[in-house]
């Protein structure tokens, strides 16, 4: 039986106090959040180069458990806030972090933790990064095998290097001539790929044309973690559990002129044996009649001609015309004073600095956390910022609980 550590307290303004007793020597920079019946203790014991650790202590059996952590760790800081939201994630606030590293979401019981935790049968908790606005849902591209997403994912990527990046899926088919390890795709023994996908590793999987094809939880995450907009070229099957997952990514299905073509530029392109690309073309019929009828997709986009169809592509995600140059920007961190304190009223979070001392020449930052979206194996898009001082707020009210 585990015994409670003596730092264990509940409850924002005790974190708070906890944190601020961490002093200057930045030693046991630890918080603690307990939702429900379990504490969790986020933080480290002493360099501020270690990563972030968790542990949970389990008031029901009075264990210790030590989760399996998703997600790229944080490194440790000056100091750590943590705040409980809707007790599935908490919301940690660092100290003296880089704008797009000083607010976490420590998932402990969301859709994503949850079926990690149903796949692992133990206890999961997964980070997951915070950003400003709205910019950054993934893009789901599927379609019949030779109708064109390679070409038309590859344009944008080329146009667009800083703002989206590719899911590298693992798949247990042969490489082609010019596809590269790592670079197409990660090509892989189909046991070794049977066992990750059991140990829960893939945000999604399908048998495609006879192969495992599947996305990987750490695909993903190179890529949002490059504060990049996530690409991922998926059959019907895997676009169908991207839809159920909290991904929620934006789903377009790209289809040929007509099934004659389809065969055309798949002979064409000449990387097919004639068994294969039968295989693909019976395989087709059914992708199309799903692509177009299931309601999985958010978008349909016919194929015929490539420069149109890649224009009505970018038309669709924003980035046509003049839109594109503002919207080419990376998402954007949080630019947070490196001494605060925190506090949490409602939706909003309260990042107060300056000079406490004098209440009203102190200043503030709000993060608005009540329109919060995606989320592990992605990163939490949704965070509203302003800046403020505590004395014109009182005033306007925010101050008060609405
Ligand atoms: N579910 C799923 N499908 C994938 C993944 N990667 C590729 N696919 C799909 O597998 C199918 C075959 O891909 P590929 O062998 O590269 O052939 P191609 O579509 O003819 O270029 C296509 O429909 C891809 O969209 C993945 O990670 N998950
Ligand atoms: N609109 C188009 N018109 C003619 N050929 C096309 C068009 N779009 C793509 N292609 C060609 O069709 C072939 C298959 O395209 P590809 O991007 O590999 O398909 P997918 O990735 O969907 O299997 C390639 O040789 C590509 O150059």
């Amino acid at each position: 039986m585990g015994e409670a550590p003596a730092f264990i307290v509940d409850g924002l303004q005790n974190q708070i106090e906890f944190e601020n007793g961490c002093g200057s020597k930045f030693k046991g920079c630890k918080t603690t959040t307990t939702i429900g019946d379990k504490s969790y203790v986020i933080g480290g014991n002493d360099e501020s180069t270690l990563p972030v650790e968790v542990r949970i202590f389990d008031k029901a059996t009075g264990n210790w458990v030590t989760p399996i952590v998703l997600g790229s760790k944080p490194n440790l800081c000056k100091g750590l806030s943590a705040i409980s939201l809707n007790d599935d994630r908490i919301l940690i606030v660092k100290k003296g972090s880089a704008p797009d590293d000083c607010i976490l979401f420590l998932e402990v019981d969301t859709w994503f933790v949850r079926e990690q935790k149903k796949i692992r049968g133990t206890e999961v908790v997964a980070w997951s990064k915070g950003v400003r606005g709205d910019a950054e849902k993934p893009v789901v591209i599927s379609g019949p095998s030779g109708v064109g997403k390679g070409t038309l994912i590859s344009m944008l990527m080329k146009e667009f290097p800083s703002m989206f990046g590719f899911s590298v899926s693992h798949t247990t088919r042969a490489p082609r001539g010019m596809e590269k390890d790592g670079v197409h795709y990660h090509f892989t023994e189909r046991s070794i790929m049977e066992k990750e996908i059991k140990d829960g590793k893939f945000v999604e999987y399908a048998s495609v044309h006879g192969n495992l094809y599947g996305t990987s939880i750490e695909a993903v995450e190179v890529v949002t973690d490059a504060g990049k907009r996530c690409i991922l070229d998926i059959d019907v099957q895997g676009a169908r559990s991207v839809k159920a997952s909290s991904l929620e990514a934006i789903l377009i299905f790209i289809c040929p002129p007509s099934m004659k073509e389809l065969e055309t530029r798949l002979r064409s392109r000449r990387t097919e044996t004639e068994d294969q690309i039968l295989k693909r073309l019976q395989n087709a019929e059914v992708e199309m009649e799903q692509g177009k009828s299931s309601g999985i997709f958010d978008h349909i986009l016919y194929n015929d001609n490539l420069d149109g169809c890649y224009e009505s592509l970018k038309k669709l995600l924003g980035i046509d015309g003049a839109a594109a140059a503002t919207q080419i920007s990376a998402p954007q961190g949080i630019d947070l004073p490196a001494d605060h304190s925190v506090s949490k009223m409602d939706n909003k979070i309260i990042i107060n600095y300056g000079t406490p001392e004098l209440e009203k020449a102190s200043k503030r930052i709000v993060l608005d956390v009540s329109s919060l979206k995606g989320g592990a194996p992605g990163r939490t898009r949704g965070l509203d910022v302003y800046a403020t001082d505590s004395f014109s707020d009182d005033l306007n009210g925010i101050n008060q609980p609405s």
